[in-house]
Parts: C-alpha cells; structure tokens; sequence
C-alpha cells in the first residue's frame, strides 16, 4: 500500500481512498467501511502514510500547480483557522487525490466523506461521527456505528462534542510523538478538517433543501474556529445559488488538464522515455479529443502501450526511426477500435451516472436511450429538438465529407439526386466510406457542422414549424426556421441532459466542443413519426436540469431561480423525468 500514490500518480481514484484507510479490499466499491476501518488512535486521522515534501507533491501531479499552492495558502500556517473552502472542476481533474495529498504532505488530521458512498444524510452523518469517535465498525460490534443519527439537529450536538473531545486530544497532543502503533507518525496542529467529497450529489437527495444550507452553514453553527471546512464538488458554485444563505465558501478551481499537462502525467514513472513519448506522440491528441479524463485514458493508453510493445523483444530500447515506423504499423489498427470503446465507456459512464441520479430521485431504474425500446420511453420533445436530434444522428453516422452531397440550399433530397447522377462513382466511394463508418459506430462532430444540418432539414419542414409556432408559448423571436435557431442551443442542451447527444471533450486544436448522437438508427427512423404530436409540445423539466443547462450554456443567468422564469421557458425543453 505505501508508496503507491507516489510511485503511480495515475493511479485510479478508487486506491486513492483506499490509501485514506489503510484498508486492503478490492470488492471494487468505495465503502465507507473503508474510511472507517482502523480508526482507534488520534493519528487514524491522519492520512496514513509517510508524509512527503512540497517538491514530491508538486512533481506527484503535473498541471496542478497552481491548484495546489492556491488550496495550501487558503489552509493556512499550522493551527491557522480557515474559512469554508469550495473545490470545484470536472470529473477526474485531480480535486480527491490532491486534497488527499496535500493532507498526507501537512500532516494534519481530517475527516473525509464522499457523499457517492455516503449516500443519505444519516450515512453521511454516522460516518463523520465514527471517524471522529474513532469508532472502528467490526464484527464484535455488529459493523454498527458509533452513534445513530438522522437528524441535523441531533448531528449538530454529537458532532459539537466530537470535535471538542478530538479538538482537546490534539491540544494535548501537540508537539509530543504519536504513541501510535504504526510509524511514530506526529500529528500536526491542532487543527481538523472535514472534507466533503462528490458534494454535488448532495443536491440530488436533498428534496426539502436543508441538508445542503446546513452542510454549508455548519461552520457558521459550530463556531469552531479550531475546524477547517472543505467541500469537493464537479460541479460549480453556482450550481448552489443562493439556496445557503451563508456566506460563499472560498473557490478553488481546478481546470481540464491541456493535452502537454496529460502528456506529463501519462511520462510520470515511465522507465523508457524515449519509447513511451514516441507512443504517446501517436494516440494522446486522438484520445484527448474523446475524452480528458485521467482515468479513462489511463486505461486506453496502457492496453495499447502493450500493444505497441509487442513488437519488440527489449522493451528497454531506444527506438530510431525505422523502430518507429514500425511499431506504428503494428498499433494502427487497434487505436480506432480503442477510440471508439474509450468514446462508450465515457457515454456509457455518462449515461449511467444519469442512471443513477434517476434510481435516487425515484426509485427505479432508467433505460439506456440508445438501447431501450423507444416506444416505452416517455418521450415528449418540441418538433425543433426532434428535428436537432435527427440532425445530431446524421452528423455522427455520415462522414462530413458527405454533407454537401446530402443536403444544399434548399435542403433535402433534390441534391443527392442530382449529385448521384452527375457521379456515381464518387458516390460509390464515398458509400463505401459512409459504411465503413457506421461500422466504426456514431463520430463526433463540430456544434457548427450540426447547426448546418439543422438548418438545411428545417427549412425543408417550415410548414409544420410554422405549426409548432402557433402552439409555442410565444418565446421564440420570430418564426419558422428563425425562430427555431434562436433557441436551437437550448434544445442541444437538453438534448444533452437527457442523454440522447453526450459532449465530448473539447477539441484542442479548433478549442470546440465536440459531441456525438447516442440513438440508435431505430430510434433516429420512429423521431419522424411523432413530428406532429402536438401534445408532446411545451413540457416543463425539473428546475435544477433548467439551472444545469442554463449553467452548462453558461449564459449568465444563474440567479434565475425562480419557477416563473421555469415556466416561461418550460415548453423549450424536452421532459426528463
Ligand atoms: N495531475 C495529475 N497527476 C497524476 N495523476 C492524476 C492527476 N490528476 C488526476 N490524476 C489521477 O486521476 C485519477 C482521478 O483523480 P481524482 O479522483 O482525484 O479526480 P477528481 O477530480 O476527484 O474526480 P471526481 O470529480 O470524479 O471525483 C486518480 O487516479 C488520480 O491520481
């Protein structure tokens, strides 16, 4: 277990934690359990290996320098007191292992909670008592907890005491030796901190919104100025908008690592450089436009390194030219059928966290839009995104090459047919290009390539746009096809949210955002046939997937949070739930 995080910084998220818990499990669930397990002496609040130096941690995570000078001057000098902090990035951006680390390099004790394990405030609650308790759940004790706790008010009280009990335990332990059983580790400061983890989930089990202004006021109650507050959070602060009423926490964000900063960390720990830059010259910028995520491409990216070193009987060599060409050759075929899996697995996660948020809200699962059978799913959705959706399907099964063929002007199906006369043997080819990519399964493309093909279907359909017009709730600036555009990145948006198109990461060398269509063909061929369902028009989705997307399509208008304004722009969006 020691030495793991340092040695393998790309280590996945789970081990992270398990090095929080000195825990040897590899059931492949982030329990609590794990967190609680060992916790019997004042330095169990520690992060439980050999603290490491500044240097060793800056040079542990590439591209989050600044992240990690900007989080240790909000903590502060030893025994400093600190105002609530807010970290915040997306997913796999280095937020849980750098505050880990940083811990591990301070040396200070802490409490940490993910809010994905502990799922309900009474887990969430128990678990920060037990830890402060240093209450370890075993078999003798019935895997029970220190305390049972639901209610905030209750929580409030044990807590206090807790932190009071631990807060003296570490007056009266400052400066001396732990007598811990482990490695005489000393525990700096007097200071304790409760970090937070995946505190945006929070908001997805907080109905009667108390759990999160308590969460976030809890500083402000306890009045401890002896306990550090830190939430960790994929989502931005204002995505809690004034549903506190307590002042902000302070924002730490930590940003999408840039394609040089991965490249850094894949070179962390390699043995021969030289060979693994070469391979990385080869699949980083194609990967990194699927997806940025750490420890998605770390998985990719290490089952083709052994592809790529198959060829070779010493893998300590240095490649030259020729040694290149050829372990080239030899990974080629396998970094698109790589790209596409890597692209699944990001939908699929994607898709499932989705999943998941749905079995909390309600209870029951939700299907996969891409493989569900259409005619069960709840589906209402405005003539405009059922026409974005169609043209979303296209851009991802058609090769770009083929568009001016598809659609002109005029849009629709007149061009292709005069375009198959004229060249028939073009068309041949660029079919078999056409097949050869729908083998490949859905591509990405460009927000610009989509609003094109919009517009060409769209000014095909105007009449029954025109319909749809006088049925909308009188939003729309104009009408026809106008009108459609202007709201078309609302639609894209909610197309998104519900999963029917998934964002990709941003492309590094146009800096766009690319997205790809996740219905299947049955599905695109059955969107025609419920154009004209008029009473699937005007649908109201759940206020926060209306601040998500506002928030998403970053427009400014985070402080409209309000039902009216839901209302107004209610019949835009598809329904959710
Ligand atoms: N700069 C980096 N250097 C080395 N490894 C990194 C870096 N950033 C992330 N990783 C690795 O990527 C994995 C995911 O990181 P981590 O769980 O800390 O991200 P996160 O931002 O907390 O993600 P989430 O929001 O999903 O919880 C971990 O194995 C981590 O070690």
């Amino acid at each position: 277990m020691a030495k793991e995080k340092e040695e393998t910084p790309q280590v996945s998220r789970r081990s992270t934690r398990y090095s929080l818990s000195n825990s040897n499990t590899n059931n492949g669930i982030e329990t609590e359990k794990l967190n609680e397990s060992c916790k019997t002496t004042l330095d169990n609040l520690l992060f439980g290996q050999e603290p490491i130096s500044l240097d060793d941690l800056l040079s542990c995570f590439p591209g989050r320098r600044v992240q990690i000078l900007e989080v240790l001057r909000h903590l502060g000098p030893i025994n400093s007191s600190m105002p609530p902090m807010f970290i915040y990035g997306s997913a796999s951006t280095g937020k849980t292992s750098v505050v880990l680390q940083i811990f591990r390099h301070l040396n200070r004790p802490f409490v940490y909670v993910s809010c994905l394990t502990c799922y309900s405030p009474r887990i969430l609650f128990e678990s920060i008592l037990n830890q402060l308790l240093l209450h370890k759940k075993n078999a003798a004790n019935g895997y029970s907890s220190a305390k049972k706790c639901e209610k905030p008010s209750d929580f409030i009280n044990l807590i206090r005491e807790a932190l009071i009990n631990v807060i003296d335990r570490l007056n009266g332990n400052s400066g001396k030796m732990s007598t811990s059983k482990s490695k005489g580790v000393q525990v700096n400061g007097r200071m304790i901190y409760l970090i937070f983890d995946s505190f945006e989930l929070v908001r997805e089990w907080d109905k009667s919104s108390t759990i999160l202004p308590f969460l976030f006021g809890l500083a402000d109650n306890l009045k401890m100025p002896k306990v550090g507050m830190i939430f960790i959070s994929n989502t931005s602060p204002n995505m809690y908008h004034s549903s506190t009423g307590y002042i902000d926490p302070v924002p730490v964000y930590f940003p999408e690592y840039t394609e040089e900063e991965l490249r850094q960390i894949f070179m962390i720990n390699q043995v021969n450089r030289k060979l693994y830059s070469s391979f990385l010259d080869i699949v980083l910028r194609p990967f990194c436009r699927v997806t940025r995520r750490v420890d998605e491409l770390s998985t990719a990216i290490s089952m083709l390194f052994k592809k790529y070193c198959e060829p070779l009987s010493d893998v300590g060599v240095v490649p030259n030219e020729e040694m290149k060409r050829k372990l080239f050759s030899h990974l080629q075929p396998h970094i698109a059928p790589s790209l596409n899996e890597i692209f699944r697995v990001a939908s699929q996660s994607s898709l499932e966290s989705e999943a998941n948020q749905e079995t909390r809200r309600k209870g029951s699962g939700r299907k996969s839009v891409s493989c569900g059978d259409f005619d069960e799913i709840d589906f209402h959705m405005s003539t405009s995104a059922k026409y974005l959706l169609i043209s979303a399907f296209l851009a991802s099964r058609n090769p770009a090459t083929l568009d001016a063929s598809f659609f002109d002007s005029t849009g629709g199906s007149d061009g292709r047919k005069r375009k198959r006369k004229s060249s028939e043997k073009t068309t041949g080819k660029k079919e078999a290009a056409e097949q050869e990519l729908l083998m490949k399964g859905p591509g990405t493309f460009a927000l610009e390539r989509l609003l094109a093909i919009f517009q060409c279907i769209t000014s095909v359909g105007e009449d029954l746009l025109d319909e749809e017009d006088e049925v909308d709730d009188g939003l729309r600036v104009g009408g026809g096809s106008n009108g459609l555009m202007s709201d078309v990145l609302l639609q894209l948006s909610s197309l998104c949210n519900g999963n029917f198109i998934v964002k990709g990461a941003s492309c590094p060398l146009e800096g766009s955002t690319r997205y790809r269509s996740t219905v299947s063909e049955e599905l695109a061929l059955k969107v025609p046939k419920v154009m004209d369902d008029k009473e699937a028009i005007g649908k109201v989705i759940k206020i926060d997937t209306f601040v998500a997307i506002v928030e998403d399509l970053k427009l400014g208008l985070y402080s409209i949070y309000n039902q009216h304004m839901l209302e107004q722009v209610g019949g835009l969006f598809l329904v959710i739930l």
